[in-house]
């Protein structure tokens, strides 16, 4: 039973974003409390007001909305991804292994001086041989007692050698023979063959992610290509008459951000991005791209709600598309959705507005592109917020923070038509229903160019 004067859950789901605040503002005993951040107001629809009852309560919480599309990668008999491919090392960054990285040789792949010097067997003072062995060239013949040989850091030492002397640690007297200045351990400056592997060793296990440092083990180890699982392709659909591809805006015209925006970011999540198609509002040509596409995974973006020339819903009931996620439980970006359209391949249709958008694309197509691209999951970490961050009542709200010592610091322009915060972000704060309190552990979500830096975003 509803006590009077309180809001049932549907009515609280009414509520726009204003209206949210102006409640947690009005009622002083509702969290959080302490200072709150100045973030923009929002403008124009924000809620699920105008939707009907039974389409709110498909929305999925957000935690859950990510476990899903996670599951769907993974459902069928070998998930819905890609067969391994063999990619040559130059194409192989950002990918990750099909096939454990083992040595096909040992490395070093033999004696080798680990220092520019001599190469001496035996006790000095030794005679020195005229000729030096240089890296990369023929292997020299075996030393005796009491000779050395010139030695180039890398190259093979002669049999028989017992130590490199540094060229700094040498001096020849009058009569040209080579001395220790210190004393000389036996075996001292050489890298014996196989000292870090041998044939056969296992460097790197199946699902590695391919580094700039992975290529060159790989490369070391004598490879030419490895065996990857490939990028989940990508086809992204921009819906909407509004918009403009250069230009200022101009007689209602709004400049594309998404077109721009989502494929080097849907790159750093793991996919290949095999076309952005502009379609405008025009649910045949949506449904053309949708049913002649032959990627893994059609993004689409505007068209999710519930408008006049809102084509996503539409289109994929029209082709039995099976809606995994049909709005999602966050802030922005509710009217997000994932969908099955046949049995290996996915459509994650982001709303328009450009927040929202990155909030669909983090919490669908993230986990999507990474099971699929069979890329390991972020450890979750959290840190406190400086400062407090009015939730929704009953959802999650992502909000853009940069990364102050060992605090986030939430920031403004986070509305949904808004970029501007994301753009200045180190990651998003995952906001739980009802707000955070200054100081309050909250869970935040990398982006890929902040996290660990690896670059496999801008390949
Ligand atoms: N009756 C309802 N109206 C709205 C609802 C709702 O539940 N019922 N939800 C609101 C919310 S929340 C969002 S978010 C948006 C989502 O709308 P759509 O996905 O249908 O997107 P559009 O209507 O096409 O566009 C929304 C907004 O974003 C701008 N936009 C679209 N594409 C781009 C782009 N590529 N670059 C920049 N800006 C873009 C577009 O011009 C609109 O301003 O719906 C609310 N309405
Ligand atoms: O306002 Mo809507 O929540 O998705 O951006």
């Amino acid at each position: 039973m509803t006590a009077p004067g309180a809001r049932t859950d549907e009515e609280a789901e009414d509520l726009d974003v204003e209206e949210v605040l102006a409640l947690v503002k009005e009622n002083p005993g509702a969290p959080p409390g302490g200072p709150v951040p100045a973030h923009a107001p929002h403008h124009g629809h924000q809620g699920t007001s105008h939707r009907p009852a039974e389409h709110r309560h498909r929305a999925t919480p957000w935690p859950e909305a990510r476990t899903t599309a996670e599951r769907a990668a993974r459902s069928g008999s070998r998930g819905a991804r890609r067969a391994p491919v063999s990619v040559p090392l130059d194409a192989a960054l950002g990918l990750t292994l099909a096939a454990p990285l083992t040595a096909l040789t040992d490395l070093p792949s033999f004696d080798t001086s680990a220092m520019d010097g001599w190469a001496v067997a035996g006790p000095g003072p030794w005679s020195v041989r005229a000729e030096g062995a240089l890296a990369g060239h023929a292997e020299q013949e075996p030393l005796t007692d009491g000779e050395a040989v010139r030695i180039a850091t890398g190259a093979r030492v002669p049999p028989d050698t017992t130590a490199v002397l540094r060229t700094e640690h040498g001096r020849s007297d009058d009569k040209d023979r080579l001395h220790a200045t210190g004393e000389v351990v036996h075996g001292q400056d050489i890298r014996p063959r196989g000292q870090e592997c041998r044939t056969g060793d296992q460097l790197l296990p199946v699902g590695t992610l391919v580094t700039p440092a992975v290529i060159g083990l790989a490369a070391a180890a004598g490879y030419d290509a490895l065996t990857a699982v490939p990028r989940p392709r990508v086809d992204v659909l921009v819906l909407g008459d509004e918009l403009l591809t250069e230009g200022l805006p101009h007689d209602g015209l709004i400049r594309d951000a998404l077109g721009p925006m989502l494929p080097p970011w849907l790159r750093a999540l793991g996919a290949e991005v095999t076309a952005v198609r502009r379609i405008g509002d025009d649910a045949e040509a949506l449904h053309r791209a949708v049913t002649t596409s032959d990627a893994d995974v059609l993004v689409t973006t505007g068209g999710t709600a519930a408008g006049p020339v809102d084509h996503v819903h539409p289109t994929l009931r029209r082709i039995g598309a099976e809606l995994l996620v049909d709005g999602v439980k966050v802030r922005p970006g509710h009217p997000m959705l994932l969908a099955r359209i046949s049995e290996r391949r996915f459509l994650v249709g982001l709303p328009g507005n450009p927040l929202a958008a990155v909030s669909g694309l983090l919490t669908l197509a993230e986990p999507l592109l990474r099971v699929l691209a069979a890329r390991p999951a972020p450890d979750p970490y959290a840190l406190p917020l400086r400062d407090g961050v009015h939730g929704h009542p009953y959802d999650t709200r992502l909000v853009p923070v940069v990364l102050r010592g060992d605090e986030a610091v939430p920031l403004h322009y986070n509305g949904p038509a808004m970029l501007r915060g994301i753009a200045a972000a180190d990651a998003l704060a995952v906001v739980p229903p009802g707000g955070a309190r200054p100081g309050r552990e909250t869970e935040l979500l990398d982006l890929p160019w902040a996290a660990g830096g690896i670059g496999v975003c801008f390949t």
